[in-house]
């Protein structure tokens, strides 16, 4: 499963420690600088809608229903839009899947910290981030339900080693339940994005974005070589 989501960022807006769930509830909507897609993949259940609710509506639900696929516009916009996105046909599944790695500026990979499977599937969520994201894409991985902690089935050290392997990857543990690191994955990502990105940006790169949740990924036979370091 996937989600992602456009998140506008006005220019000079602040750091992540300042509170941006604060700043949302007591600033009114402004015209954003920057639209940049932001994807969320990773096992079902792992969170993904959970984190991406958080930080746009500063919300958790404790008993969501999977998601199938989901679209949402715009952090800042008052009327958040979201549909579902009919996902029958894996042939439209996979032209849906391509578009968003395509157009991700950001990734954020999630795994649960008191599931070993889900972070047993890291490497093939990273075969498709190899096969169809861009290279610039910034990537992040996040340990997800660190108010578990007394389930902890994979160790910080682990998921770091992980992310080490991988050339840019970062990595940190949140909770989508606590509000614990939420806003600061999202945001440091931005920053990361936007530290990458020209002073002058053509008006076509910040194009709307939107957000699209799939089903389990089918790993293509042929794909490219791993983003590993090489030493
Ligand atoms: N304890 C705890 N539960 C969480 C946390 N984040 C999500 N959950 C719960 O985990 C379940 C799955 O959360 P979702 O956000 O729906 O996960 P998802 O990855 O979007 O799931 P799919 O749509 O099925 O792929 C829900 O019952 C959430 O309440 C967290 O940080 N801590």
């Amino acid at each position: 499963m996937e989600s992602g989501f456009g998140v506008q960022r006005r220019a000079g807006g602040g750091s992540p420690a300042v509170g941006a769930s604060q700043r949302r509830r007591k600033m009114p909507p402004r015209a954003a600088d920057y639209k940049l897609q932001v994807i969320i993949i990773g096992s079902r259940g792992v969170g993904k809608t959970s984190l991406m609710e958080r930080f746009t509506d500063d919300t958790f639900c404790e008993a969501c229903k999977s998601t199938v696929a989901v679209s949402l516009e715009g952090q800042q916009q008052q009327q958040q839009q979201r549909r579902r996105l009919d996902t029958a046909g894996q042939e439209r599944f996979n032209s849906i899947t391509s578009a968003y790695y395509r157009g991700a500026k950001g990734i954020v990979l999630v795994y649960d910290i008191t599931k070993q499977e889900t972070f047993e599937d890291l490497p093939k969520w990273m075969k498709m981030i190899d096969k169809y994201a861009s290279e610039d894409a910034e990537l992040l991985l996040v340990g997800n339900k660190l108010d578990c902690e007394s389930d902890r089935a994979i160790s910080r050290q682990q998921a770091e080693r992980f992310a080490s392997r991988i050339s840019g990857m970062r990595f940190c543990e949140a909770s989508a339940k606590d509000n614990f690191n939420v806003d600061e994955i999202f945001l440091k990502l931005v920053d990361d994005i936007l530290s990458k990105m020209p002073l002058e940006v053509p008006s076509k790169e910040l194009s709307n974005s939107v957000l699209s949740l799939q089903p389990e990924p089918e790993i293509p036979p042929e794909l490219p070589p791993p983003r590993m370091r090489c030493c």
